[in-house]
Parts: structure tokens; sequence; C-alpha cells
């Protein structure tokens, strides 16, 4: 193990030899999740843990976190001025970003000089919106009143180009008043910009009063807008369309079907997550809140650990989670536990203990009524398997519980206090937790322990297109973008979907939105399944099968696997597989070879005819088609690209069953098409 991967396997390892045999017995014989921690907190060897050996390995000089530092943010800062004077403003936004990270919290003054700075690096990049907001930033801090005239200038030059004329008249009147208080300009200089904003004001009220003074138009939005179901929502699953409803039977639990037809390429669910949680790697490169990629970040006032995207995600991240979590991120991403370690703590940080306290005494009961994504109890009741579970599982999950909930205490969680200096590593000393913090250990650590078992099974990737850089002249052609797992989430409502080796849909995110999207037309009654990793078409049977026994605990029943179909490389397209067109309904497939000379073809199962000539003409265009499909998708046309292959799709199902390949080309492309319209970064 290198201290890169952290000491989260070494510390259990350790735990896990320092129990002895009645120990062990003990808590294999506890029935409830806070039990299980309670007990494991009672044991001296536990207790007197000290994981100050451990973390020293992975910390630089015993250094836990990064902490604000001015004199690095200067450097910073002089590094983007460099750049300034070279021209390169690219890079002078990167070190001026950089440097805003590290700025203390107090050092108001400071911040806001760097906001007037990468405001106008922002404006020689035509980032117009976001060299106004850093403009409104700047203002809103202490920036030095007699530098004031430079930034209400470059506000109101800006407004101009993004003609919101009647908010540049105000800026530069207040351009006008702020020179009153530029004593560093000499007095030409000063006149000259006097005139200059006058006369400006001049032209631009002459031409509002002769263009009937319209309104400005609205700024432009910076982030994606909110994704919405078209149609209406199911009443019970709001996140979900009327299209889905929930069933449920014994062998399978909770699965959605389609309450009507659905048509490929409706939007099914779209829904924000109950927990998510950015992966390290990330932190200074996406927003830490919506993990959408931020190249104008704002920094986190008490960490240099993350960055927001706007003020919306910063006021939604420090009102709850990131105050405690500030100090505490380092030591976890050093640790190398894993994100679902962390999903399980953002999950409990989100909410204040308290909330915590009133909700739980009727935890228990199956909840009733509209199942909300933000409502911890759906939550709780998710798949747990924990019936199935082993001893060695919960020792296991019980000590990364002991763990998270040392990093709780520490981080001020049980004091309702979010912590504000950095970690001392003396504090780490023992793994014990304070005797005063007793029941919090029962209840928080229970419901920790109780988050990672739910975990295991209901969370998904977050994950991004990168797109290489397009050549000049060129759309971003998306599709060709790798997906890139960026953060874990639990979505309350998609967790109830089950899984299918021929998934019917396919997922992308919008912001934190995940949305949901059929890739096939699915009947009424049928079930509409996602795909939890292995699919038919590249993973054989028996792998796939013992993947998701594996991970999933379940022995995988779909179509595909029953009828053991072929792999995409192994299908054959020597003959066409028929649907029965009788009377009455019949789910019989005809294999028909292409060779074949007849028009009407006799059904093995209901005796009755096929007319397969009424089927080939209707599939004539399917070539056409799939050929404008792929060539509106190569030139990033994909709303286009995706009515070519729905119509495409419409047509194959009328006559043919799958699996055939070239119903799994158009599958494909339009789950690529679709995927396309996500969140992505240029890399
Ligand atoms: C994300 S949950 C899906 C919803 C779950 N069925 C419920 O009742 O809440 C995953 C769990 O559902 C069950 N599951 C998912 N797909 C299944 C399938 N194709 N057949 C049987 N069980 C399945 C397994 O128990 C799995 O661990």
């Amino acid at each position: 193990m290198s201290d890169k991967e952290g000491f989260f396997i070494k510390f259990h390892e350790k735990i896990n030899n320092s129990l002895d045999d009645v120990s062990k017995n003990n808590f294999a014989n506890l029935e409830s999740n806070s039990k299980r921690v309670s007990y494991l907190f009672s044991l001296p060897a536990v207790k007197s843990y000290d994981l100050t050996g451990d973390i020293a390995k992975c910390s630089k000089d015993g250094e836990i976190s990064e902490k604000k530092d001015l004199e690095k943010a200067h450097q910073l800062k002089d590094e983007g001025n460099k750049a300034v004077q070279k021209g390169d403003w690219a890079k002078a936004l990167e070190f001026y970003s950089q440097a805003m990270m590290f700025v203390p919290h107090k050092d108001t003054d400071e911040l806001s000089i760097l906001y007037a700075n990468r405001s106008a690096a922002l404006s020689h990049l035509e980032q117009y919106e976001d060299t106004l907001s850093d403009i409104k930033r700047c203002l809103s801090l202490a920036y030095p009143r007699y530098l004031r005239y430079k930034v209400y200038e470059r506000r109101a030059r800006t407004l101009l180009i993004v003609k919101r004329h009647q908010e540049a008249i105000t800026a530069f009147q207040d351009t006008i008043t702020a020179l009153d208080e530029a004593n560093n300009l000499n007095k030409e200089k000063r006149q000259k910009m006097r005139t200059d904003a006058k006369l400006m004001l001049e032209i631009l009220n002459k031409g509002i009063t002769l263009a009937g003074n319209p309104k400005d138009p609205e700024p432009l939005r910076k982030t994606p807008p909110k994704p919405k179901l078209p149609g209406k929502n199911n009443p019970q699953y709001p996140a979900a369309s009327d299209a889905i409803q929930i069933d449920y039977d014994e062998a399978k639990g909770r699965y959605a079907t389609a309450a009507r037809d659905i048509q490929a390429g409706e939007s099914l669910l779209i829904e924000k997550p109950f927990s998510g949680v950015l992966l390290g790697e990330y932190s200074k490169t996406h927003c830490q809140n919506c993990f959408i990629k931020c190249p104008v970040p704002i920094p986190c006032p008490r960490c240099p650990n993350v960055i927001f995207c706007s003020e919306k995600c910063s006021d939604d991240a420090q009102k709850t989670y990131h105050s405690y979590e500030c100090q505490i991120l380092p030591l976890l991403w050093k640790s190398g536990c894993s994100i679902t370690c962390h999903i399980a703590l953002r999950m409990i940080t989100q909410h204040k203990k308290d909330y915590f306290n009133e909700i739980i005494s009727n935890m228990e009961e199956k909840p009733t009524g509209v199942y909300k994504s933000g409502d911890y109890k759906n939550i709780y009741h998710l798949v747990a398997h924990e019936d199935k579970r082993t001893k060695q599982d919960f020792l296991h999950r019980t000590q990364m519980t002991t763990f998270l909930l040392k990093l709780l205490e520490i981080s001020g969680y049980f004091d309702n206090k979010p912590r504000e200096k950095p970690i001392d590593i003396n504090e780490l000393k023992s793994l014990g937790i304070d005797e005063k913090h007793k029941d919090d250990v029962a209840l928080i650590g229970g419901l920790i322990l109780k988050n990672l078992q739910v975990l295991q099974f209901n969370a998904h990737e977050v994950f991004e297109l990168q797109c290489p850089k397009p050549r000049v002249g060129n759309n971003v052609i998306k599709h060709n973008g790798k997906s890139v797992f960026l953060a874990g989430a639990v979505f309350p409502t998609l967790a109830l979907f089950n899984h299918s080796c021929d998934p019917g849909v396919v997922r992308y995110f919008c912001g934190p939105y995940i949305v949901v999207r059929a890739v096939k037309n699915i009947k009424k009654g049928e079930e509409v399944a996602e795909n939890y990793g292995p699919i038919f078409t590249t993973v054989p049977k028996e792998k796939r099968q013992a993947d998701l026994k594996e991970q999933y605990w379940f022995d995988c029943t779909c179509v595909p696997c029953q009828q053991n179909w072929p792999r995409y490389e192994d299908m054959t397209e020597n003959y066409m597989r028929f649907k029965c067109d009788s009377d009455h309904p019949c789910p019989n497939v005809i294999p028909v070879p292409y060779d074949c000379q007849e028009f009407m073809v006799k059904c093995g199962l209901c005796n009755q005819y096929t007319n397969i000539l009424k089927g080939l003409k209707s599939l004539q265009d399917t070539d056409m088609m799939y050929k404008l499909g792929r060539g509106a998708m190569e030139e990033g046309k994909y709303g286009e690209a995706i009515k070519k292959f729905i119509e495409m799709l419409k047509l194959y199902d009328s006559t043919l069953a799958p699996p055939y390949k070239s119903y799994y080309d158009c599958v494909q492309d339009l789950r690529r098409s679709m995927l396309a319209m996500g969140n992505y970064s240029i890399v």
C-alpha cells in the first residue's frame, strides 16, 4: 500500500487484529446498527487506537490540511500580474482564481483586488457575464475607494457590449462619482475620464429616448436551467413522469414499469440527489455543490480545499455540510476511504443533529405518502440487504463508522459548532469519543452504518463528458467525449429502478440533476429497467451474472440472461427476427433468412401467417435514416440526430424483435446523442 492510497485499509487491518474472539462474538450477536457502533466504541482496543502514526505517513511535515495563506495568495497574484504583462489573460485568470482560494477570510480588501484583477482578465477573454459578476463581488468587499472608478468604468463598458444600456447609464454615473475619490490619478487623466463618461451618458440617454425607453435584455444565464419533465409528473413519485409506476414483487423488490406506452426519447425522471460528493481530485476544478466545471470559481471563505460555481452553491454548502466538512476534508481525502464513506458522512452533515433526533422515533415505519427526494426516511428504507450480511461485513462497516464518527466529533458537529481552526494531529491520538457524546455515537453512528449499507446498492456515479478541444470552426463534438467519473450520489427515486442487461433507459446529468430518458419504445406494463454496469452486448452472460451477484446480491433473470442473447460481435445477420403479427397478440419471433422467397411465413406458435413483405417495405428507409442520423450527429446536431434514430426505432419495433445489430447500432447512437445533452467540459 502506498501512502498515496491512504491509511484506511491498514486501519481496518490493525483494528481487526486487535479484537479478540470474545469481542468478535459479542459483536456478532448484536441486532441493531446503533448497538454495533456503541459496542465497538466501548472496546479499549478501539478507544485507545492512535491514528497519528497512520496519518503522519501520508501528510507532509505532519500537516493535515492546507490553510489559508496570505503569502501564498500574494505569490499567486504576482504570477497573475506577470501573465497580464505578457498578455496571457487565460493564465492570469487561472492564477487570480488560485490566489483567491488562499486569501484568509478577514482580508477582504485583498480578495476584492483579486476580483477586480480577474474581472479585467475576463473582460479581455470576452466573458462578459463573468466580468460583471466579479465586479459585483469586488464592490461588495472592501475594494479601495480611490480605485473604484476603474471597476465602475469596466462595468459600464461591459454593459454596453451586452447591450444593457439602462444599467450602463448607472455605471457611468457611478464612474463619475467615484472619480472624485480617485486621488491616485493626476488631474488631466481624471478630467479626461470624466469627460468621456459624460459624453457616453449623453449618447446613451439620447439613444434610449429615441428607441422609446426599452427595457434592458436579461443577463445571460451562467448555470444550465433546471431540466423539466415534459407532461405530467407521477403524483406519488414526483421526480418521475406519469409514464412510470413503481411495482413490487417478493423476488425483485420494488421496480419501475411503464404506466402507458413509452416512446424512445421520452424523459422519464429528473431528480436531484439526496446527497452527492465530488471526488477529491476534482475539488479545485468543479463545484463542490453541483459538480459542474467552474473555470471562474469562487473560493470557500474558510478553507483552500474547495471551490463553488456561484454564491448560491456556496451558500447552500456553507449553511449545511461544508461548515462541518471544511476542516476535515483533507484528512478524509488522505485517509483513502471510499467515496461511499464520504457520502455516508455527507448524508449526516447536510442536516443538523437535532433533525435526526426529531425523526428517529418513527424511522422504522415504512414511509407512506408522496415519495420526496429530500426525505431521509425514503433513503433509510432503500434496499440494504441487512438480513444477508455476515458478521465480518458488519464489523468492517462499523469500523468505517468509527473513523467517520471521530471526524464528526473533530468537525464540531456534535456540539453544533462548526470548527474554525485546522486540525492538530494530536487530536487524533485516540479514536475514542468524549463520553458526553455517547448518545450521539449511538444515534448518528447507527445512521452512518445504515447509510453505508444502503449506499452499497443504491449509489450512482455522476459523470461528465470530457471532450477534446474542437478544431477552429468546428462544433464541439460531444458524443466523442470520454465519460469521466466525477462524483458519487444517491437519487432516491432512481434507486427504485431494477437492473436489466438490456436497459431501456440512458442517464445523464444537467448540473446536479440526473436525467433519465427512454432509449427504446417500451410497452405499457413492461419493466423500465436501468443498468448497473454490465450490458449484454459487450459482457458475456457468466461474467454479468457473477458481477451482479457479487456487487448487488441478486441473480439476474433479465431476458438476455434467460435467453442467452449473443454479444454484439457474435450477432449473426443471416436471418431476420420477424415479430409474429397475427390478429391475436402472439409473443413469438419468426426467424426468416435474408434470401427467403416467400412473403407469407407461418408462425410455429400460433400457426397464423405473417406478411413479411409489408414488414420489409416499412424497413426500406431505415438505412437512409441511419445515415442522416449519423450525419447530424457528426455535425453536433444532436436534436436532429435523436429524431432520426427515434423514427428508425419505431419502424424496427413494428416489424422485428431484438437482438440484431442494426437495432443496437441505432440504440447506441441514440444513447450517445442523448448523453451529449448533459454536462461536459473541454479538455
Ligand atoms: C437499486 S435497488 C433497486 C430497487 C429495489 N428493488 C428496491 O426494492 O428498492 C438494487 C437492488 O434491487 C434488487 N434488484 C435489482 N435488479 C434486480 C433484478 N433484475 N432482479 C432481481 N433483483 C433485482 C437487488 O436486490 C439489488 O440489490
